[in-house]
């Protein structure tokens, strides 16, 4: 638990935090406000002074008007803190994954970086208008009465301070009742499998004895979890309830000290609309975010990536080679790529080509060693694929991905020594410049929702271009572009040295390749342009699809947004 807190803090030690914290500032005001004016204008009306009551209603109106602008602000603060934390763990996931090549624990723990963003942000939310209502009822019931304020704060803090202790026993509690439900599961489903053995054996007894265990260990299990719940309600009785019966205990003796009616209902006000509901829902946020975030956190730091001993070669040239390639995804499904041969020299430009689910893709992830073949080899300069170490090759997957941090990080991710003149360079050969000018420059925040799918994909395809990597392969990178842009970059890539692989979506990305790979289930032809068109019926078919779609010109797909 203490590993998962420090994460979070470690998160929110940024500028984003102390923006949130700022523009909070504005919603304690009608916090602080709102028993005063019931006080007030209880008083007004009951002296008979109408319009002065009236008034302090309308004063507290305007003041949870800002108090409800400082808000909006919050929720644009909130999207900046939390999305560099999600970012962190995706790279983390990621990272072990290409690590351990399980790509299926991809997916598993990406849901689990989303269930650990949204609790976080759920958290930050709550315990902070749990820190703006506490300011601002102490500051309220200190300018209306501080004796009420004495008989109020404390048991609330008793209750509250309670129920932060009894978290981490409910963490442990939690743990213990899964870990219980999982053994259980396991021996009911060995007891299953052997039902006809046990009763043909006449072994029930026995069965009775390998369930009954954990069925007693469960049951303790959830009867603990429920003492938690109930010491929970109680540190709620005293945190929540507690203050208003003292308050309506004392009413008669804090009246006898000149307290007047309005203020003892403003004190009331403070305790039922503000303490109270405060104090459940920041206990139930805790209690249930909180414990998931410790949790589902906990199991993703606790993936480690192990030490990068696999992807350690480094080969001499960049020639891709690929003999009796075969590769399934499952060792009952059909092959998605059989018996493929291919060279692809170093310096030479690929084109591959394709129905959609042809297995473009998946070649692409063998090639680059994310994928292990079934049968067969791919090599990288005579060197399996899958032991290349990372920055010999470079993957840009249709779905480019950009992550929030400055320009410049975005751009030498792959090559953080670059010198500004290289990154220079790179956003000029790539077409970037316009992108990057309207962003702000190399200094400027990106904030990737803001970015249509073509800027993405320009920032990836300056990245990849400015990476020390020799073999380049754009699994549909540019999909996005315009055909100008994607000419732009495509020939980029083609004059800065090093193997180029193109997954192709247009005819036109093709026809720039020395060499073009025609997928055609489990046979596939090779050769040029014009030689494919006379050899190959499915890249003639393909020609056909593509060429109206070419000759009249498309709609541009990327366009410069306009700065806001
Ligand atoms: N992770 C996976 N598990 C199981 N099957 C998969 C997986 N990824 C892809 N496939 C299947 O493998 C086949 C080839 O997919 P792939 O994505 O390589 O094709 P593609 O030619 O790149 O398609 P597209 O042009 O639509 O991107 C498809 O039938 C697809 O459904």
């Amino acid at each position: 638990m203490k590993r998962e807190l420090s994460y979070g803090i470690a998160a929110l030690k940024n500028r984003s935090a102390l923006k949130l914290a700022l523009w909070s500032v504005p919603e304690i005001l009608p916090t602080a406000v709102y028993g005063v004016a019931v006080a007030k204008a209880t008083d007004s009306f009951l002296a008979g002074h109408a319009w002065q009551g009236i008034a302090w209603l309308v004063g507290l109106v305007a003041t949870a008007c800002l108090g409800a602008a400082g808000s909006h602000q919050v929720y644009g603060r909130l999207g900046e803190l939390v999305e560099p934390l999600r970012d962190d763990l995706v790279r983390r996931v990621v990272g072990s994954a290409l690590h351990t090549g399980d790509t299926a624990a991809v997916a598993r723990l990406n849901r689990q970086v989303e269930i650990v963003r949204d609790t976080f942000a759920g958290l930050v939310l709550v315990v902070r208008s749990f820190a703006v209502t506490l300011v601002g009822v102490l500051a309220g019931l200190l300018s209306l009465a501080p004796a009420i304020a004495g008989f109020v704060v404390p048991p609330f803090l008793l209750g509250f301070l309670a129920s932060l202790a009894v978290l981490g026993l409910a963490a442990d509690r939690v743990r213990a009742s899964l870990q219980a439900d999982e053994d259980l599961a396991a021996a009911a489903g060995m007891t299953f499998s052997g039902v006809r053995d046990i009763t043909s054996t006449g072994s029930e007894e026995f069965a009775e004895h390998l369930t009954g265990r954990p069925i007693e260990a469960q049951a303790n299990a959830e009867r603990a979890l429920a003492r938690v719940a109930a010491l929970r309600t109680l540190c709620f009785a005293v945190g929540g309830w507690a203050p208003l019966l003292i308050l309506l205990a004392a009413g008669p003796w804090l009246v006898g000290r000149g307290i007047s009616t309005g203020t003892l209902l403003g004190g009331l006000t403070y305790v039922l609309v503000g303490l109270q509901p405060a104090l459940s829902t920041v206990m139930g946020a805790l209690g249930d975010s909180g414990l998931r975030y410790v949790v589902t956190l906990g199991r993703i730091l606790s993936v480690q990536a192990p030490a990068a001993t696999r992807r350690t070669a480094t080969p001499l040239t960049c020639e891709v080679h690929t003999s009796g390639l075969t590769f399934a995804y499952g060792p009952a499904a059909e092959p998605v790529i059989e018996d493929l041969d291919l060279v692809v020299a170093e310096g030479e430009h690929l084109a591959v080509v394709g129905p959609s689910g042809i297995g473009k893709s998946t070649l692409a992830g063998l090639i680059c060693g994310m994928l292990q073949p079934t049968e067969g080899q791919v090599l990288l300069g005579g060197v399996p694929a899958h032991t290349v170490s990372a920055d010999t090759r470079v993957l840009i997957p249709q779905e480019a991905y950009v992550f929030s941090a400055t320009v410049m990080e975005n751009l030498n991710y792959l090559l953080p020594d670059a010198t500004s003149s290289e990154v220079q360079q790179a956003i000029d050969a790539v077409g970037a410049g316009a992108l990057v000018d309207r962003i702000g420059g190399l200094q400027a925040e990106v904030r990737p929702n803001e970015l249509s799918a073509g800027e993405r994909q320009l920032i990836a395809l300056t990245r990849a271009y400015l990476s020390p990597a020799a073999l380049v392969v754009l699994d549909e990178a540019t999909c996005f572009l315009d055909p100008e842009a994607e000419r732009r970059a495509e020939e980029a890539f083609a004059t800065r040295g090093g193997t180029l692989i193109v997954i192709a979506h247009r005819i036109t990305s093709a026809l720039r390749a020395q060499k073009i790979l025609v997928m055609d289930g489990n046979r596939a032809a090779l050769g040029t342009h014009t030689s494919l068109l006379t050899t190959s019926p499915l890249y003639q078919e393909l020609q056909g699809h593509w060429h109206p779609a070419e000759t009249v010109p498309a709609p541009p797909r990327f366009q410069i947004q306009p700065a806001s």
